[in-house]
């Protein structure tokens, strides 16, 4: 199977490479400097479940893309999203199945629109990792999942043929039957840790040591399950007691990569995470107060930037 990596970053790169490691055939789709980059050093890979690096990955860049792959993994950040879909779009042909990764849901519209919703898998990964300032991935802890599958549940060839390119690599990959619920598990989660985080500017466990901090994180995550729910993906009860837990453990040092890249003074993905969030609830009738202040947070941020950078 010929795979197709779009972006060479922290998701892409991580799970890109540990494809590679296997002797999978994995392509990354790049931009000339992380091309150049690439070349010249390799891919290397700095994990606490072992390090990896690509010599010689294989890379292309969009002035040279002209055939079909089979399996298009998705791993631009939602600011890219638009120009990413332009420039793979010469690998996308009749039997091709493009899997996107990144947090959120919007993307999957815009897929369908570009695509066709019958060549668009639903995906989620969940990792901690980051493309440091030397070009080598960094992941963070030792979580590192996969989780692919059709979006109407039915177990397919092509999911089959994805499970067999999955068999014997260093990262949990799994095929799911409710991959769209899964998604928005994720996005629950997401919203609330990159609430939290960005809104206080600290971790989960700075948070929930301050007063009013424990019932601050427990309310956002009340108004994303209500959006979820209203929109017919709650989170289930299990999963949602999970998420609660790891949301309110004292002394946590977690964070989300939303805060990360406020630190670094990188873009954000405040519409595709937060925004669509408050949309969606919006047009279920449902009100989001604490993710609309999250919202005008991050939009502060950017309005600040924009700012800054002119
Ligand atoms: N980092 C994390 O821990 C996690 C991230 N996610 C989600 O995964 C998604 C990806 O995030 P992440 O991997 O961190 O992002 P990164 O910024 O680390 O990587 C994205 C990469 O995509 C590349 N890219 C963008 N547009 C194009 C294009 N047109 N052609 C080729 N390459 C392109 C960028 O390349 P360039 O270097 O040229 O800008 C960049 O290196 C996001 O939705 C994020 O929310 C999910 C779980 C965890
Ligand atoms: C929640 C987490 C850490 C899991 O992958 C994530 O997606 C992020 O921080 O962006």
């Amino acid at each position: 199977m010929r795979i197709l990596v779009v972006g060479a970053g922290a998701t892409g790169g991580y799970f890109g490479a540990r494809l590679a490691e296997i002797g999978r055939d994995v392509t990354f789709l790049v931009r000339p400097a992380r091309a150049e980059k690439l070349a010249a050093e390799g891919l290397r890979v700095k994990s606490p479940v072992g390090d990896v690096h690509i010599a010689s990955p294989k890379t292309v860049t969009a002035d040279k893309l002209s055939e079909p792959f089979d399996l298009v993994i998705l791993s631009a950040k939602a600011y890219d999203l638009d120009g990413a879909v332009a420039d793979l779009r010469p690998a996308v042909g009749p039997q091709t199945a493009v899997l996107p990764i990144l947090n959120g849901m919007r993307h999957l519209d815009v897929l369908d629109a570009a695509f066709g919703p019958e060549r668009v898998l639903g995906g989620t990964c969940a990792i901690v990792a980051t493309l440091t300032k030397a070009g080598e991935i960094r992941q963070m802890s030792e979580l590192h999942s996969l989780t692919y599958g059709e979006r109407d549940g039915t177990r397919s060839e092509r999911i089959a043929a994805i499970e067999a390119q999955m068999e014997g690599v260093r990262f949990q990959a799994r095929s799911s039957d409710k991959v769209v619920l899964e998604m928005w598990e994720k996005w629950v989660f997401l919203a609330t840790l990159a609430g939290a985080t960005t809104l206080m500017r600290a971790s989960i466990g700075d948070i929930v040591a301050a007063p009013g901090g424990p019932a601050f994180v427990e309310g956002l995550l009340d108004e994303c399950q209500a959006v979820a729910v209203a929109n017919g993906y709650g989170s289930r009860e299990k999963v949602l007691a999970g998420a609660r837990k790891t949301l309110t453990a004292e002394k946590s040092p977690m964070t989300a990569s939303m805060l990360r890249d406020i630190e670094g003074g990188a873009r954000i993905e405040a519409d595709h995470i937060v925004g669509d969030l408050i949309a969606r609830g919006r047009k279920a009738g449902i009100e989001t107060p604490i993710l609309a202040r999250v919202l005008t947070g991050l939009k502060a941020y950017e309005n600040r930037k924009a700012r800054e950078a002119a």
